[in-house]
């Protein structure tokens, strides 16, 4: 479970750049829930994950996970408990080790520091099992370096890496947007099997309405460091995309300004 208590995050306090990203932001993720995330252009989506994954430390509040006061510890510490996929499909693997050496890396996450990568035959036994779920045929390619991977497969490692120790918390950085529409798709097939499988507390944003609609079992919407909208299951499943912008306007008073809207 993952518990986030009136955090707030100013930037450049007291400059003439002065940003609020949270503004007291109160939630609770109930075991295996499901949750997407949408909101305006600096709504404060991405110094959420960040102040959950560690990166950015909050002004105040509190970050609990499985109820460990998490906030105060480094982004190392807390990736026992926690899971991401960036959006970059670069950025969850290291191109020069080979696919098997990634997934060693990713079963010793969170555990000592020393990491050794040795990948004995009952180890390669396991990944081999791992990464057929993925359903591309990567098993036949453990030793092949990863940078010679597409961006749809090493995204699609990314996420069986993030999630290859079960996770308390996963977190999902707008990662099918920068995947073509077919490789997108197969990513958001495998996030849908992986989360159901290992049932996962899932935190996803995405600049795409109707997969928001879609996915998951809760719809959060953001607006100027505060949650705007949190639709459980019942109201979220039968809303339209027209709908969700219509009641944002309504409660916001202005339009949905995002750039990298997808409507669906
Ligand atoms: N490192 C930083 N330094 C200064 N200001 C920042 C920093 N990170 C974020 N901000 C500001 O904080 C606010 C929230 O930004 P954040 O990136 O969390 O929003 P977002 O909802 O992810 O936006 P987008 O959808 O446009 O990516 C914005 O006004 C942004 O300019």
């Amino acid at each position: 479970m993952l518990e986030l208590s009136k955090i707030s995050k100013l930037f450049n306090p007291g400059t003439p750049d002065e940003k609020v990203a949270l503004n007291g932001i109160t939630l609770k993720l109930k075991a295996g829930e499901f949750v997407t995330v949408i909101g305006s252009n600096g709504a404060g989506k991405s110094t959420l994950m960040n102040i959950i994954s560690g990166v950015t430390k909050p002004d105040y509040g509190e970050v609990r996970i499985e109820g460990n006061v998490i906030h105060h510890l480094s982004e190392y510490k807390r990736s026992r408990w926690i899971g991401r996929v960036f959006q970059d499909p670069m950025a969850g693997t290291a191109p020069h080790m080979s696919i098997e050496e990634n997934l060693a890396m990713a079963y010793k996450r969170g555990q000592s520091r020393g990491l050794r990568l040795g990948v004995t035959s009952r180890k390669r036994s396991l990944f081999r099992e791992q990464i057929q779920r993925l359903g591309l045929g990567l098993e036949d390619r453990l030793g092949a370096k990863v940078g010679l991977l597409s961006g749809g497969e090493r995204q699609a490692l990314s996420l069986l890496m993030a999630t290859f120790t079960k996770p308390d918390i996963l977190l999902l950085d707008e990662h099918t947007a920068a995947l073509d529409p077919s490789r997108a798709e197969l990513i958001t097939r495998l996030t849908e099997q992986l989360v159901r499988e290992m049932k996962l507390t899932t935190l996803m944003v995405t600049h795409n309405m109707e997969q928001a609609i879609r996915l998951g079992t809760r719809l959060l919407m953001m607006d100027k460091g505060r949650v705007l909208m949190d639709l459980e299951q019942e109201r979220k499943k039968d809303i339209t995309v027209a709908q969700l912008l219509g009641e944002f306007e309504k409660i916001s008073g202005n339009k949905l300004s995002d750039d990298r809207l997808v409507l669906g």
